[in-house]
C-alpha cells in the first residue's frame, strides 16, 4: 500500500459531499491501491450532521480510509493537506444581490487560502467547486500567495459533461464516443459551450449541429441554464452530477488523461483573457496533479460575443469580490 494521501473536504455535511465521499473512498478518484487520510470541515452549526457522515463513512468499512477527523476549524482542516476538495461556500438567500454573494464568499475563500498556505503541504491541489466557483478560486488564489497558481482549479467539468452528453443524446451514441466539446468563461449562465471542434466517430460533428438556429435556440441556452433546470425539478441544486463531475476532474488531474478536458484555472493570458481571471479552459491534464491550458484552439468568430460576455462578467465579479478584501488603491 501506498503513504496515505491527507484529503480535506469543505462542505462535507451538504449534498455534493454525501454523494462525493463515498466514490472517492471507493478508489474512483486516487486509484484502488490509494489509503487516505480524510478530514471533514463545516461551519459550528453543520457539526452535528458531520459526526453522522462520519459514522456512515465509517460504516462503510473502507480499506482505503485509514482515518477520519471532523471540525469546524478553518486552521486545523488544512494541516498538511495533499488535497483540497472545497464544497463549502455561503448559499444565495432570497433578496441577496450577486455582489453579496461574492462578498460573502470572498471573506471565506481568503480565510481559507490563508489557513492552506500556513498549513498544507507545499504541494497541495486544490478544486474549487463552491459558487461563484471562477471568482472564489481567484481570491483563494491571491490569499493563498505561496502556493503556485497551477495548483489550483475549479470546476466546469460538470458542464462540460453536460454539453457532451446532451451532444452524444442528439446523436445516440455513449458520451464517449463524443470529443472535444468545450465551456469557456464562467460557471454562470454566461458560460459558452462550444462544439465546432468536437468530433465523433473519428469524425467531425454532422453540419446538422453546426447550424446557428440550433446552437443560438437550443445548445447553449439548454446547457447554460442545466443548473437551474435541476433546481426548479429536484428543488435542490445538482449533487449527483456534480460528484461525479469532481470525480472526473481530479482523476484526470493526478492520472492523466488523453482526453482534452474543461477545468477553471488562473488565465495565463492566452486567448486574450486577462492573468489572474480565473477562465474555463480546454487543458491537457499529464497526471500527478500537472496540466496545460491547450494553447491555440481555433475560435470561431460565432463565439466571440459569447466570450465577450462571461469574459466581462468575470471581470465585474473580480473586482466585486475584491473590493471587499483589498484597498482600492490596489484593485
Ligand atoms: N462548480 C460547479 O459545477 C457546481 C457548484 N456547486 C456549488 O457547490 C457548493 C456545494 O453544493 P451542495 O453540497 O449542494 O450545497 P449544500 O448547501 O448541500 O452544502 C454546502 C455545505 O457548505 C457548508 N459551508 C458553508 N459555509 C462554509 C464555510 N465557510 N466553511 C465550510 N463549510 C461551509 C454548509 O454548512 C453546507 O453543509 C454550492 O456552492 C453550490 O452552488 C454545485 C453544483 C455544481
Ligand atoms: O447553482 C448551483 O448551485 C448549482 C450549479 O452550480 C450547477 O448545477 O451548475
Amino acid at each position: 500500500m501506498e503513504t496515505p494521501m491527507r484529503v480535506t473536504v469543505t462542505g462535507a455535511a451538504g449534498q455534493i459531499a454525501y454523494c462525493f465521499l463515498p466514490l472517492l473512498l471507493r478508489g474512483e478518484v486516487f486509484g484502488s491501491r490509494q489509503p487516505i487520510e480524510l478530514v471533514l470541515l463545516d461551519v459550528e452549526e453543520a457539526l452535528s450532521t458531520l459526526r453522522g457522515v462520519m459514522m456512515e463513512l465509517e460504516d462503510g468499512a473502507y480499506p482505503l480510509l485509514t482515518s477520519i477527523h471532523y471540525t469546524n476549524n478553518v486552521s486545523e482542516a488544512f494541516v498538511e493537506s495533499d488535497v483540497a476538495v472545497l464544497l463549502g461556500a455561503f448559499p444565495r438567500k432570497l433578496g441577496m444581490e450577486r455582489r453579496d454573494l461574492l462578498q460573502k464568499n470572498a471573506v471565506i475563500f481568503k480565510e481559507q487560502g490563508e489557513a492552506i498556505n500556513k498549513h498544507a503541504k507545499r504541494s497541495v491541489r486544490i478544486l474549487v467547486i463552491g459558487n461563484p466557483a471562477n471568482t472564489n478560486a481567484a481570491v483563494l488564489a491571491h490569499f493563498a500567495s505561496d502556493i503556485d497558481k497551477k495548483q489550483i482549479t475549479a470546476l466546469s467539468r460538470l458542464d462540460q459533461n453536460r454539453a457532451t452528453s446532451f451532444i452524444a443524446k442528439k446523436l445516440k451514441v455513449s458520451p464517449e464516443d463524443v470529443k472535444n466539446i468545450f465551456v469557456w468563461g464562467n460557471h454562470s449562465n454566461t458560460q459558452y459551450p462550444d462544439l465546432f471542434n468536437g468530433v465523433t466517430d473519428g469524425g467531425p460533428l454532422p453540419d446538422w449541429l453546426q447550424d446557428e438556429t440550433f446552437l443560438r435556440n437550443e445548445f447553449i441556452p439548454t446547457i447554460q441554464e442545466r443548473g437551474a433546470a435541476v433546481i426548479k425539478a429536484r428543488k435542490l441544486s445538482s449533487a449527483m452530477s456534480a460528484a461525479k463531475a469532481v470525480v472526473d476532474h481530479l482523476r484526470d488531474w493526478f492520472i492523466g488523461t488523453q482526453d482534452i478536458v474543461n477545468m477553471i484555472v488562473c488565465a495565463d493570458g492566452s486567448y486574450g483573457i486577462k492573468k489572474g481571471i480565473f477562465f474555463s479552459f480546454p487543458c491537457y491534464c499529464y497526471g500527478n496533479g500537472s496540466f496545460e491550458i491547450v494553447p491555440h484552439f481555433p475560435w470561431t468568430p460565432f463565439g466571440d460575443p459569447y466570450i465577450e460576455k462571461t469574459k466581462k462578467e468575470l471581470n465585474a465579479e473580480w473586482e466585486q469580490a475584491f473590493a471587499a478584501l483589498l484597498p482600492k488603491s490596489s484593485l
